[in-house]
């Protein structure tokens, strides 16, 4: 890492009573960085950080606190002391800005420039601009993305690749909302020099807002549309409080309108599930909806329960539907909840993606992502997510048998959903089963996704399959869990370590037979995950400070 080479003019100042931090840059300055990364920009970020960093660790101090408490064998509850908002049914949110009424489609994907161009001409009504689960959050990705955020806001954005195809924007766009890395993230290549002198973490969550909304925020609202954010794992009503200041504190700053930022927050961990209410309640003055994050969901369920024995193991990662019960019940509360409050629901991702190259399975993909996306308008979604361009006509065919002309179903209360806390964390699944196959499919992915994420890509197509952060998160938990609690497969075999580690070797030598490979390292890191007794909270983070330029 290079040294220090910007340094901030403090002359900036939304409260100017406030003593000021300040940020370097350690990264390269790369084509065009300079101008993500103005003076102006920067004393913006360090403003976040005045305000918010000391915040961000306490929050992020109480998730372990509350995890150790899991640890020792309570269980999430619906919180005590905010039951009062829970039942008052008289508050609701600020609901759609403008561009966010219809959201029936949202396409998801990486920031980079062709994917940029991909999906704003893909025909879906959002784009979900993703520095999170489907980004490898390199420095050259992160800056580079706001930089084709940026153009792409203008419509000064085009690209040409190395064959010579080129990429121009169509004349409709969908509306855009850009996630930021989630709380437990940090940037490496910036520096946060605190008022008293004092060297502190950067936080990815403010950086990638900060940026997108000091450089984006006029002119999204001159063009009719708005700065629209998704939040992702959140694991408390608390961190969406942090949030919610950090978007009041950033539209004074930025001379904006209060309420002008509308969030999705997405309900992706069995804590949050717990705290929707208390989630939108903190967020009102800004939220637009919630989202039903299904993979980090079930990444959380078993990152929660992973030591509470029998009754916590989940069977291999395909029988894991959004039919099993526990999971009906997080979904179906989730609409309840949205549209008691003015909220729109989002729905989730299915993991089908087809293949230009092979008809068969570009079909079964339609079919599967059409049952999906089915079931989640008819249970009241007003919208729902894609991964790629071709399946947006497929899952806006769903929700425009549902919604026909009306933009959204937000005034269709779901009062006959009534969901316990038991019916959250019973994860029977009836017939499930660890099976030999399970094991291999969960080293294989994770295997091939570390690779793929240590080469700069945070989204990828394994076995026709979509994978990021997320799915990957699910495959090294599960190993986990099944070697640590001594499960038995369905023909009979322990998950050990020793064949764990056979077959993690096995498929690096594979992968190592693929160019620009990091099949080694995947390896070594992959082992660490999950033949280690310690299990990191997210893969991501040890990754980072490791591998990640
Ligand atoms: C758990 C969660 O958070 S889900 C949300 C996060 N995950 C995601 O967003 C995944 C998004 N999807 C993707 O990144 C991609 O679809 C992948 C990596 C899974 C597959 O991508 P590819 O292997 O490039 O697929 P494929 O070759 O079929 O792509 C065909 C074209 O569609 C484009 N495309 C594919 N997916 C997308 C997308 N999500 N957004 C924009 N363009 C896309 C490709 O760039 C390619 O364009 P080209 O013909 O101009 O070269
Ligand atoms: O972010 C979405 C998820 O499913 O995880
Ligand atoms: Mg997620």
């Amino acid at each position: 890492m290079t040294s220090p080479i910007t340094v901030l003019d403090p002359s900036f100042t939304a409260d100017s009573t406030t003593p000021r931090g300040r940020i370097e840059v350690l990264g390269p300055l790369e084509p065009g960085f300079d101008e993500i990364l103005s003076e102006e920009a920067l004393t913006f970020i360090a403003a976040l950080h005045d305000r918010f960093a000391r915040r961000r660790c306490d929050r992020l101090k109480a998730r372990r606190d509350r995890q150790a408490r899991f640890a020792a064998g309570s269980s999430p509850e619906f919180l005590p002391e905010t039951k009062e908002i829970r039942e008052d049914a008289s508050w609701r949110v600020a609901g759609a800005g403008p561009g966010l009424v219809d959201r029936r489609v949202e396409i998801t994907g990486p920031t980079d420039r062709k994917m940029t161009i991909n999906a704003m001409n893909s025909g879906a009504k959002v784009w979900l601009a993703d520095h999170e689960d489907s980004l490898s959050p390199t420095w050259s990705n992160m800056i580079g993305g706001q930089i084709n955020l940026r153009d792409a806001i203008r419509r000064e954005i085009d690209f040409v690749s190395p064959e010579g195809k080129e990429y121009r924007l169509g004349e409709e766009t969908p509306t855009i909302v850009f996630r930021p890395r989630g709380w437990h993230l940090t940037e490496q290549h910036l520096q946060y020099t605190d008022p008293k002198g004092g060297r502190g973490t950067v936080s990815g969550s403010l950086v990638d807002f900060g940026l997108y909304v000091f450089h984006n925020a006029h002119e999204l609202i001159a063009r009719g549309s708005g700065p629209y954010f998704y939040l992702p794992k959140l694991e408390s009503h608390l961190e969406a409080r942090l949030w919610n200041e950090a978007f009041t504190f950033a539209e004074e700053a930025l001379g904006i309108e209060h309420g002008t930022i509308r969030a999705t927050v997405l309900i992706e961990t069995i804590t949050a599930a717990f705290e929707m209410d208390e989630i939108l309640y903190e967020l009102r003055d800004h939220c637009a909806g919630l989202n039903a994050g299904r993979w980090d969901y079930l990444f959380s369920i078993i990152k929660t329960f992973r030591n509470r024995g029998r009754d916590f193991i989940l069977p291999d990662r395909n029988q894991l539907t959004m039919t099993v019960p526990f999971m009906r019940a997080y979904t179906e509360l989730l609409v309840r909840t949205c549209h008691r409050r003015g909220a729109h629901a989002i729905g989730g991702m299915s993991a089908f993606i087809p293949n230009r190259r092979d008809p068969e399975i570009t079909e079964q993909a339609f079919e599967k992502v059409a049952d999906d996306k089915r079931r989640e308008a008819r249970d009241g979604f007003d919208g729902t997510w894609v991964a790629h361009p071709d399946l947006v006509p497929v899952a806006r065919a769903e929700l425009d048998a549902v919604l026909g002309d009306r933009p959204n179903q937000v005034d269709r209360q779901r009062d006959d959903v009534e969901v316990t806390a038991e019916d959250l964390i019973d994860l029977r699944v009836e017939g499930g089963s660890v099976t030999n196959a399970g094991i291999r499919q969960n080293i294989f992915v994770a295997l091939r996704y570390i690779d793929s994420w240590l080469r700069g890509q945070g989204a990828a197509a394994i076995d026709n399959l979509m994978e990021d952060a997320a799915t990957a998160e699910i495959s090294r938990s599960q190993l986990w869990q099944w070697i640590n609690q001594g499960v038995i497969t369905e023909e009979g075999r322990p998950v050990v370590r020793e064949r764990v580690d056979y077959f993690i070797d096995r498929y690096a030598g594979e992968l190592s037979e693929i160019e620009g490979n990091r099949a080694a390292e995947a390896a070594e890191f992959l082992k660490e995950l999950v033949l280690g007794e310690e299990f990191p909270d997210f893969l991501t983070t040890p990754a980072y400070s490791r591998y990640l330029k």
